[in-house]
């Protein structure tokens, strides 16, 4: 059997009832935090919560060793992810292998930045569009389609939540700045007027601790601030709803002006 449980957005107290009961029935508990990481917490601390110890994998253990599933061919095992199962391929990946080869499989959700950024930054989830990753870039690395994507979504009307790069084996994690950077780096590039300095944009830091920060405003003056630690997202909003408009002025401290020409 192989459990595939989702532990939440920050700390070792986001995994449910229902995750911690599967956990006592396993023989081995494995844990990736290459998709994703719990910032509010460590391994220690998760050993403590669920009272097994964990063992972490890197992303060649679980995508080409496979260590999960050929464990599971045997034993009980549970593999603890960041957030909620299944948003990240190699999830999906691992219960199609894992059917192939008979094993019994069964997932256990939890809370996602999925539902939690749009939520947080006080914006309707049905209207956004495609989900958007921001990666690394260098010198001879740098994709526009994440730029173009929130284009489009804009040109739809669609509000954009935008991902940010994580190398986890280098304990890198893409800062809201870094990602508002990208943006105007490409805008510069492709010169298209879809995003400026001018844009409304809303950052988001540590979904799921006690103080989460949501912060809107224009990007050049988003671009200049500090968030904090990581884990950061962003969500570029396109046309409002009054009540949008509201929550990003009153609870995300964006100033009047900036959203008011974004109002249907
Ligand atoms: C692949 S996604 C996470 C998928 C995860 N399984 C989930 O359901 O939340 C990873 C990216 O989501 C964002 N993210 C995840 N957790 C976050 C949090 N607690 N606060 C802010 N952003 C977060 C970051 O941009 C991070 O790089």
């Amino acid at each position: 059997m192989l459990y595939i449980i989702g532990l939440g957005l920050y700390d070792e107290n986001d995994i449910s009832i229902k995750g911690l009961r599967a956990i006592e029935d396993c023989d081995e508990v494995y844990a990736e935090f290459y998709t994703a990481m719990l910032q509010g917490s460590s391994l220690s601390a998760i050993e403590r919560r669920i009272g097994r110890s964990v063992k972490v994998l890197g992303r060649g253990e679980i995508e080409e060793e496979r260590i999960p599933i050929e464990r599971a061919l045997e034993l009980d095992v549970a593999l603890l992810v960041a957030g909620d199962p299944l948003v990240a391929t190699t999830h999906t990946e691992l219960l199609i292998d894992a059917h192939r080869r008979g094993i019994e499989t069964r997932v256990i959700h939890s809370s996602s930045i999925i539902s939690a950024a749009p939520g947080l930054a006080g914006l309707q989830a049905y209207k956004f569009g495609r989900i958007i990753t921001i990666p690394f870039t260098s010198d001879n690395y740098f994709p526009t389609s994440p730029y173009t994507n929130i284009g489009e979504n804009l040109k739809a009307g669609s509000h954009s939540l935008v991902l940010l790069d994580i190398e986890a084996h280098r304990n890198r994690y893409m800062t809201a700045t870094e990602g508002l950077r990208y943006l105007l780096k490409a805008s510069e590039k492709l010169d298209d007027g879809t995003i400026s300095g001018e844009t409304l944009a809303v950052v988001i830091a540590r979904a799921g601790s006690e103080k989460p920060l949501v912060r809107a405003d224009k990007i050049a003056t988003l671009v200049e601030e500090d968030f904090g630690d990581p884990l950061h997202c962003l969500v570029v909003p396109a046309g409002l709803h009054f009540i949008e408009a509201d929550y990003l002025v009153e609870i995300a401290g964006a100033p009047r002006a900036v959203v008011e020409r974004m109002i249907l």
